[in-house]
């Protein structure tokens, strides 16, 4: 599913309205009803009392008929209009004139504030159909006070389209927004759902069709970043021939591990093995060989010459590289003085396997930025919004600001593979952006960054592309996370947790392909 800006959801819409010919009344009506359904499914009990919050412009429209249809069901819902009646235009004004000429109640914004506030304490759900992409700039009189009020109940509340306050595109809340339950947005999700404040104001979201199609988008030729969904993830899953070896799933080769850093590698070898890698190797200081083989059960360790404690840069042979299919440098590599000829060398010794870059691996490439795009295979990172300052040289705030469209900058400009991690991950290549609506504060843990990138190295061993290993172990992961959750609180889960929940994750996955 396409993630949309305001003004590519107008253009796709005009295009619906003046090119497929149907109607902006039309469309609004399926819209309300889209909600009105939802909530008659969610309260079969016609007597629950609710109130509706109508604005001036389309989203108001949408509050019409959402009252309207909750009037013909059998409720009483208490619908105010915020604004003058003089003020509505359009599909709004049409809706006002049926909601008017049906002689339904209206409560008008004249009977006062205090008035309003009876009627929300009262409620046990509120219907927000006060702004929705047409707001510009902080929220205005009455309705910040409005919203306000609302969010001071405790009212079940549904965002219509998005949460009043909410910018479409930036994500960012400019004063006050409302703080949704459920959010039922139409035709296609909105952009700043994933950015900034929006994950923190949407609740639960649900896209609701409005006979706007994504497809339209697709006849407009836009390019538009991409939803990662379970269904996406289950096509980026690669295949299992049902007769295959060992050597049919693929040898990935994790480099990294420091003497502070032990269990990094681990994770990552571990998280590989556990997502059907064949084969993995574990490339390590030989200072930390000792402990690594305690606590290793699975894969290959091979060490390389140190010194204190970290790789010294030397031992990078061909042999170390033979019949492996991808590379992840990185996990617990710690920052050395030889670091980014190490990485060089690695890379020299490749053919065009694709390799991951992690972690102090990142910090070891910031300045050899233009050898990655030379290089001949696939180049994935996976910075935190830290890590991604570093490589950038801007801040952490810069990036978090859109985080969409600096990932995008980036891996074109570098033509590498992105995985931008944080409350929302974005993963941009140079030929396409998608983003992940999954994950939690569970996934916030040290070695959570290490369990993604042994998933996206396993992936890519058993012959997934660069975008789909990346799509895959990011909505394991995260999906993951969400599991773990419900089993050991957010408190409790370990990046061990996440490998094993990733494995039920996988089963029912593997069932979907
Ligand atoms: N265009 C279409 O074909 C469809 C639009 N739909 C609805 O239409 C909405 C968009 O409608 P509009 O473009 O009319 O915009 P909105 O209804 O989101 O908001 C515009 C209104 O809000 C006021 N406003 C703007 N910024 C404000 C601020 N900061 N403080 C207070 N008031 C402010 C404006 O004066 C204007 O009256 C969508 O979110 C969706 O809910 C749906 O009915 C589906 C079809
Ligand atoms: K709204």
């Amino acid at each position: 599913m396409k993630i949309v800006k305001r003004d590519e959801m107008l253009n796709i819409e005009r295009f619906a309205i003046e090119e497929i010919g149907i109607s902006g009344a039309v469309l609004m009506e399926i819209a309300g009803n889209q909600v009105a359904d939802e909530i008659i499914r969610s309260y079969p009990d016609r007597s629950l009392p609710i109130t509706i919050l109508v604005g001036s412009g389309n989203n108001g429209g949408d509050g019409f008929v959402i009252a309207r249809r909750l009037f013909d069901a059998g409720y009483n819902p208490a619908a105010w209009l915020l604004v003058d009646p003089e003020k509505l235009q359009g599909d709004a004004l049409v809706q006002y004139r049926i909601h008017t000429a049906r002689q339904l109640p209206l409560h008008s914004i004249e009977e006062g504030l205090a008035r309003l506030d009876e009627d929300l304490a009262s409620s046990e759900a509120v219907i927000d159909a006060m702004l929705g992409t047409g707001i510009s700039g902080a929220v205005r009189e009455p309705f910040n006070h409005i919203i306000e009020m609302v969010n001071g109940h405790g009212a079940h509340v549904f965002a219509v389209d998005l949460p009043s306050g909410l910018d479409c595109d930036t994500g960012r809340v400019e004063n006050v927004a409302i703080r949704a339950d459920e959010t039922f947005t139409f035709a296609l999700p909105k952009r700043g759902f994933f950015l900034q404040d929006g994950p923190s104001v949407i609740g639960r979201l649900e896209v609701k069709d409005i006979s706007v199609p994504g497809t339209l988008a697709d006849r407009l030729g836009m390019e538009l970043p991409e939803l990662i969904t379970e269904q996406l993830a289950v096509q980026a899953l690669p295949g299992r021939p049902q007769f295959g070896h060992k050597g049919t799933f693929g040898h990935a080769l994790v480099i990294g591990g420091s003497k502070p850093f032990v269990g990094a590698p681990l994770y990552s070898a571990h998280a590989a093995y556990n997502t059907g890698a064949g084969l993995v190797t574990l490339a390590i200081p030989e200072e930390i060989y000792p402990v690594i083989a305690g606590q290793n059960q699975l894969a290959l360790i091979r060490t390389l010459p140190g010194a204190e404690g970290h790789f010294n840069g030397e031992g990078v042979e061909a042999d170390l590289f033979e019949k492996v299919g991808a590379v992840a440098v990185g996990p617990g590599l710690g920052r050395f003085d030889a670091g980014e000829a190490f990485i060089e060398e690695i890379m020299e010794h490749l053919d065009d396997q694709p390799i991951i870059i992690d972690a102090d691996g990142l910090y070891h490439v910031k300045d050899r930025l233009e050898m990655l795009s030379r290089y001949r295979g696939a180049v994935i990172l996976t910075p935190h919004p830290g890590e991604m300052a570093t490589l950038t040289g801007r801040t952490v705030a810069d990036i978090e600001a859109d985080r969409i469209t600096v990932a995008e900058d980036f891996a074109r400009k570098y033509q590498v593979h992105l995985v931008l991690k944080g409350h929302r991950t974005i993963i941009a290549t140079p030929e396409g952006t998608w983003v992940n609506p999954h994950g939690n504060d569970a996934l916030a843990k040290g070695g959570s960054g290490d369990v993604l990138t042994g998933m996206i190295a396993s992936f890519l061993a058993q012959g997934a592309g660069a975008a789909e290993a990346m799509q895959a172990a990011v909505y394991v992961h995260a999906a993951s996370g969400e599991r773990a959750a419900q089993k050991y609180s957010h408190y409790g889960v370990t990046p061990g947790n996440i490998i094993e929940t990733g494995k039920e994750m996988l089963k029912e996955m593997e069932g979907k392909k």
